[in-house]
């Protein structure tokens, strides 16, 4: 379950991004998140990712609260949580193995399984070839492929994507989603934010539009 009771945030001398905001998210929700740009959308998601502390408010993650957690308490939340930056944030140093596999490094997988599950999910976005070249060299698509591999890889309770369709033609979307929805039935929440209104028309689920500081929450009918 995610909840945010009474939280509101701004970035320093800024205008307010979010206003004394509530939700709640049950574990297994699927959230379009919309807005106009520079309403706080990806600001919102790095709250989520504890990235960003808000300014007041209580801020529950995966059913945990947040404010006053110890640092290995954030840490290990951290690591059932997914994310797809709108930039991808790919690390340049690594090759697109290794930008994928780091999830599952960073909890200490054995070796095989991250061989395993890498190589599977390599081989699921199209580019096992690519698999030993570094992310300045990829399209932008494929490096949004990368974004999307490295952050479902460890198969999180939370997964929060940035317009990660952006870069994706039509079919990648489709296949994009069906991803998603086989997460999100194995029981993974789902944020994703959106400028596209077709996307949300042709799969509907529940909407959160931020706006002026207010999150409005609309149930898909
Ligand atoms: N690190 C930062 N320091 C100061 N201001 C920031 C920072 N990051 C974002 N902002 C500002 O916060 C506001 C919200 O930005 P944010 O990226 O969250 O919006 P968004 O809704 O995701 O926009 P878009 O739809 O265009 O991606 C913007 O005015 C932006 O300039």
């Amino acid at each position: 379950m995610i909840q945010l009771d009474g939280v509101s945030l701004n970035y320093k001398n800024d205008v307010t991004l979010l206003d004394n905001v509530d939700l709640h998210i049950p574990q297994g929700g699927f959230c379009w998140l919309t807005g106009p740009s520079g309403v706080g959308k990806s600001t919102l998601l790095r709250l989520l990712h504890l990235e960003k502390k808000s300014n007041t408010g209580l801020v529950t993650i995966l059913d945990t609260p947040t404010n006053h957690a110890r640092r290995s308490t954030i840490c290990r939340l951290k690591q059932r949580i997914g994310i797809v930056y709108q930039d991808f944030r790919l690390i340049p140093n690594l090759t697109v193995f290794d930008n994928i596999a780091l999830p599952l490094r960073l909890q200490n997988a054995d070796e095989t399984t991250v061989q395993r599950w890498t190589a599977r999910i390599l081989d699921w976005i199209g580019l096992e070839h690519k698999q030993y070249t570094y992310p300045k060299t990829l399209s932008g698509g494929e490096q949004q492929r990368v974004a999307i591999a490295r952050a479902v890889i460890h198969r999180p309770d939370l997964l929060l994507a940035d317009e990660p369709t952006n870069a994706l033609d039509d079919y990648q979307v489709k296949r994009l989603m069906d991803l998603f929805y086989d997460l999100n039935d194995l029981g993974c929440t789902i944020i994703m934010a959106t400028h596209n209104d077709a996307l949300i028309r042709q799969f509907p689920a529940t909407r959160l539009k931020l706006e002026n500081g207010q999150l409005w929450v609309n149930n898909a009918v």
